[in-house]
């Protein structure tokens, strides 16, 4: 929570573009032309005219003249307008409405636009119309809209200098605004501080006479240490991303308010280590390799999304110790693996890979030798999870009789059989595929032995994990023809980006389907997991919530109450006790409190009365064995 609140200075804040998202007398223009054929041209014209009357190019009362020129409006469409940017407040405008309330009398809007519009949009925020300085319309005896009222200071180039100068404030006075105009009352030396104001919109002319750039009014807050909504400003979370995830993951994380980074490609431990100061959300694929030294250098960070299934990349415990959260995409390129798996069983069967080569090199090979209907034949598979049971029932469907594997007890799908070892699945299937997870215990589950083991003459799929197969071995059996063919997407040693060439022993053997990791790599997975990710990650920051981490203790929270206190620490007895020992000391009431813990960390949740203490915080910190400490409210 922060300090004691500081004395509030005066606040000029803008009307559009900062209070609101949009411009006023565009709005109005869009309403009024709405059954016009013009309308797209005109709104144009006059969204061009605020832009350079905003960015300083063309003189205030020249841009406002011309503007209202071309509107057609009438007073019936004020109401309109109205409800209309009532619906459009600047998001942390809106989150922070009770900061207004708080402090009558402290704020302004100095605004070239209408108090017409702009007295019932802020009154609602309890700023009263005596707190409102803006223009005001004339109109004819038909009531259209004809113009501005010019004896109006704020009508005329400079007006809010001049405006601003009647108001003869004594105290510091800081002007927040996306515009031009709002950097020049603090130009004439009557605002302390210009704070140029980016949620919306950001003029690069206006930013650069910035005191300081505000992507949202809870980054004001913070600053000025004013009571805010949120207990962090979400602009301040840094998101770094790694190996391109669909653009929809960004722009997600963007519109939350995050600060996100994009780096296409991986970044080696050396790279990383370099770039994950200062990160809070981490988000990578298959490749980026988190390691304990990456984890050392990462001082913020709370969560890591992979954007895939595989979390073998990552040092789970070393995670879990330095008390962050890692969730993945578990489900949501299942389909995507599946229907490669099936395609490339159903293309290995008619030796299209080998006769595929031979046409494009002007070979004509037609036979029908070594080539057969999948209809009835045993397909193996070991690893019966998301994707194996899924493959198994798809399957069955074009006629294979499935047979799995897995050394977990798992749910028998179809008429498929359950092997009770790897060795009697082997000993039958004319086709194994792999579906294991990347556990360090499976690096090598298939070698020379395994290989010897499958009937001659069966195919092999590895769409799981590169290091479960020993690729010499597979190699080998392919070259002596005890193997009849292999299709694989996985790699021990997979290139970092696409300019680096893809060494292996499979190149080049006849009947072998390479293909480079691309499972998972198909639009509707990318879009799912984009999506999927992302929510995880806003949802652990936003409640607490753990629903679905892959390391840490499963929390689902109810809604939150009040003010809550997330209390990571090591797992060792005695952590909550002394958690309740420092509430109870500051007489906090407790409204609800959750626990879980796991071999490595505990994680306490917390919901209390918003009356507390602020050195509450700082004692719940200091308690030992904690890993992480945050407050949401
Ligand atoms: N090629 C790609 O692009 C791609 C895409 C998605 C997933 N994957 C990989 O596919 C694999 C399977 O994914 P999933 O979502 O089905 O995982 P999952 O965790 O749901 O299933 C894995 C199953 O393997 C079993 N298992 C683990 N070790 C085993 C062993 N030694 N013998 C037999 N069974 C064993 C587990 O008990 C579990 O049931 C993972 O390695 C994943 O990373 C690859
Ligand atoms: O784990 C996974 O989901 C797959 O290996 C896909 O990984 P990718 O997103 O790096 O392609």
């Amino acid at each position: 929570m922060p300090d004691q609140p500081t004395p509030l200075p005066y606040l000029i804040i803008d009307f559009d573009s900062t209070f609101t998202q949009v411009e006023g007398l565009d709005e109005l223009a869009d309403i009024a032309l709405e059954n016009s054929p013009e309308r797209e041209k005109i709104v144009g014209q006059i969204r061009a005219l605020t832009d350079r009357g905003m960015s300083g190019e063309l003189g205030f009362a020249e841009s406002l003249k011309q503007r209202l020129a071309l509107l057609p409006a009438r007073r019936e469409h004020l109401p309109l307008l109205v409800e209309r940017l009532q619906g459009k407040v600047s998001e942390s405008i809106r989150r922070n409405r009770s900061f207004f309330e708080q402090f009558p009398g402290r704020v302004y809007i100095v605004s070239s636009g209408f108090r017409e519009f702009i007295e019932p949009v802020v009154g609602e925020f309890g700023i009263a119309p005596e707190f409102v300085l803006a223009n005001t319309f004339t109109f004819d005896k038909d009531d259209h809209i004809t113009g501005f009222d010019p004896d109006n200071v704020l009508s005329r180039d400079g007006g809010k200098i001049e405006q601003l100068r009647r108001l003869h404030l004594t105290g510091p006075v800081y002007v927040l605004g996306d515009g031009y105009t709002d950097y020049q009352m603090r130009e004439a030396g009557l605002a302390d501080r210009f704070y140029a104001f980016t949620e919306n919109v950001a003029r690069p002319a206006v930013v650069a006479q910035a005191d300081k750039v505000l992507p949202s009014f809870d980054e004001f807050l913070y600053q000025n240490k004013l009571p805010m909504s949120l207990s962090y400003p979400k602009n301040r979370i840094k998101v770094l991303l790694l190996e391109n995830p669909d653009p929809r993951a960004a722009e997600l994380l963007r519109q939350e308010g995050y600060q996100v980074e994009l780096v296409p490609g991986g970044l080696d431990e050396d790279e990383l280590v370099e770039r994950i100061e200062g990160v809070s959300l981490l988000g990578i694929r298959s490749k980026t390799q988190v390691t304990a030294r990456v984890l050392e250098a990462a001082n913020r960070l709370i969560g890591i999304g992979a954007f895939c299934i595989g979390t073998n990349q990552i040092d789970l415990t070393e995670c879990l110790k330095k008390g962050v959260a890692v969730f993945n995409a578990p489900f949501s390129n299942t389909r995507s693996v599946v229907e490669l798996a099936l395609g490339e069983i159903l293309l290995l069967a008619r030796r299209v890979p080998e006769k595929n080569a031979l046409m494009h090199a002007g070979k004509w090979d037609k036979s029908a030798g070594g080539a057969f209907e999948v209809r009835g034949k045993k397909l193996g598979i070991v690893g019966y999870g998301n994707i194996g049971s899924q493959l198994s029932v798809v399957a069955e469907a074009i006629g294979l009789q499935v047979f799995y594997f897995d050394i977990a007890e798992k749910l028998q799908l179809g008429n498929a059989t359950r092997c009770r070892t790897l060795a009697e699945l082997l000993a039958q299937a004319d086709i194994v595929t792999l579906h294991v997870d990347g556990r360090p215990e499976n690096t090598n589950l298939f070698g020379a032995e395994e290989f010897a083991r499958m009937k001659p003459g069966a195919l092999f799929l590895n769409n799981a994990r590169g290091p479960v197969v020993d690729v010499p071995a597979l190699a080998a059996a392919l070259r002596s023809g005890h193997l009849d063919g292999a299709a694989v997407d996985v790699f021990p040693y997979e290139p970092k980006t696409n300019d680096e060439p893809f060494e292996s022993e499979l190149r080049g053997l006849p009947n072998v389907l390479l293909t480079p990791h691309i499972g998972g790599s198909t639009a509707e997975a990318q879009r799912n997991i984009a999506e999927f990710v992302p929510e995880r990650l806003m949802q652990y920051i936003n409640t607490g919530n753990t629903q679905q981490s892959v390391n840490f203790p499963n929390i689902q929270l109810p809604e939150q109450a009040a003010h809550r206190l997330m209390h990571i620490h090591h797992n060792v007895p005695g952590v909550l006790a002394q958690i309740n020992q420092v509430l109870a000391a500051h007489s906090v009431n407790i409204l609800g409190q959750y626990l879980k813990t796991n071999e490595h960390i505990g994680y306490v949740i917390t919901d209390v009365d918003k009356q507390y203490e602020p050195a509450l915080i700082e004692k719940l910190r200091e308690i030992e064995h904690t890993i992480k400490f945050r407050v949401l409210y």
